[in-house]
């Protein structure tokens, strides 16, 4: 029997789910990253290595199929947001089953399954800040299903009284829309090459987020460093030039040195890959 191809929609929605996992493989392998798991090994982390979160990332795909699925030009309600709740609480399971045990991407289940499904309720219409929109609307709805466990992030958010991955989703994303995408565009304009172009963008948002990731393992100290060292990145002309490579490699060394990873700016990274491509920003994959 003659096999059907796809249907536009079920091409749309298998699009939507290989490009998050396309984005979280270029973010792990975007190198060097401050404390962050990259080609050269496994910075701060000692259960995490490359072929971990690519296993993790692959995983992933049937997650982000599902999420994409089940919120095809739906509404922002409280059924679609306890069904994504329910999907992403699933693909917790699958990440820890592929991973045996280790978190590679809780956060970035969350914010991108935030934007796999805005992605698929808009059908692929809308610029980047309203596909963040409609995932912040989402954010913002309750879910009855939600276990009231207490995680390190809500520990971190509560002790310092600093927003999280759940205030930055609620809040629109602003560190992708405000500071990773405008950076990402800018560099590329001002010619760097695509990994300088990316590395600026993750340190746009080093220079401002409140990762709980690094705020867990090594207090404000190490949340300052991060900011001031990502700023000073920038102000030296980007990783494109001598001198911003020289404040990177400051930078990695001073989050060795705490201990910290700041693995919050990297699901964003991913994000904003992700929202780069699917508003057609750049359409070519990007193969380094
Ligand atoms: C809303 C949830 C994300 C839960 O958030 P919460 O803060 O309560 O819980 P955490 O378990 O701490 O996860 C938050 C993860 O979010 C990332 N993150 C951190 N800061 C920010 C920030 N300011 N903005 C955005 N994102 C942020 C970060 O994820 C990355 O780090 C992970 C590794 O973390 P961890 O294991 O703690 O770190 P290690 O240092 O390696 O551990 P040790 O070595 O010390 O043991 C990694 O996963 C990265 O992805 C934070 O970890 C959300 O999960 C939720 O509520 N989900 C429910 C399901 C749902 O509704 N889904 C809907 C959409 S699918
Ligand atoms: N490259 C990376 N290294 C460590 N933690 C992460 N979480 C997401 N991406 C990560």
């Amino acid at each position: 029997m003659k096999r059907l191809s796809p249907t536009p929609v079920e091409h749309h929605l298998h699009q939507l789910a290989q490009m998050a996992t396309a984005c979280l493989i270029e973010e792990v392998n975007l190198t060097p990253k401050p404390g962050l798991v990259d080609r050269r090994g496994s910075g701060a982390h000692h259960d995490l290595t490359l072929a971990l979160m690519e296993r993790s990332a692959r995983s992933l795909t049937p997650t982000f199929y599902a999420l994409a699925q089940q919120s095809w030009q739906r509404p922002a309600d409280i059924a679609l947001r306890e069904t994504i709740g329910q999907l992403g609480r699933e693909g917790e399971r699958q990440m820890m089953a592929a991973t045996a045990g280790v978190n590679t991407h809780r956060g970035a289940i969350w914010a991108l399954g935030l934007l796999v499904s805005a992605g698929a309720m808009l059908a692929g219409t809308g610029d980047s800040h309203r596909v963040c929109e409609v995932a912040a609307q989402l954010a913002r709805l309750p879910d009855r299903a939600a276990p009231k466990t207490f995680s390190k992030g809500l520990r971190v958010v509560h002790r310092f009284r600093v927003p999280g991955a759940r205030e930055e989703a609620q809040q629109g994303f602003p560190h992708i829309t405000r500071l990773a995408l405008p950076q990402l565009h800018a560099s590329r304009r001002a010619g760097a090459d695509e990994t300088a172009a990316r590395i600026d963008a993750l340190m746009a948002i080093l220079t401002s987020l409140t990762d709980t990731c690094v705020l867990h393992r090594a207090g404000l100290p190490a949340l300052r460093a991060m900011q001031e060292g990502a700023r000073q990145v920038l102000t030296a002309g980007g990783y494109a030039g001598a001198a911003g490579r020289k404040a990177l490699e400051k930078l990695d060394n001073a989050m060795l040195r705490f201990n910290a990873s700041p693995g919050g700016a990297a699901d964003l990274l991913a994000a904003t890959l992700f929202l780069d491509r699917i508003t057609g920003a750049q359409a070519a994959t990007f193969n380094d």
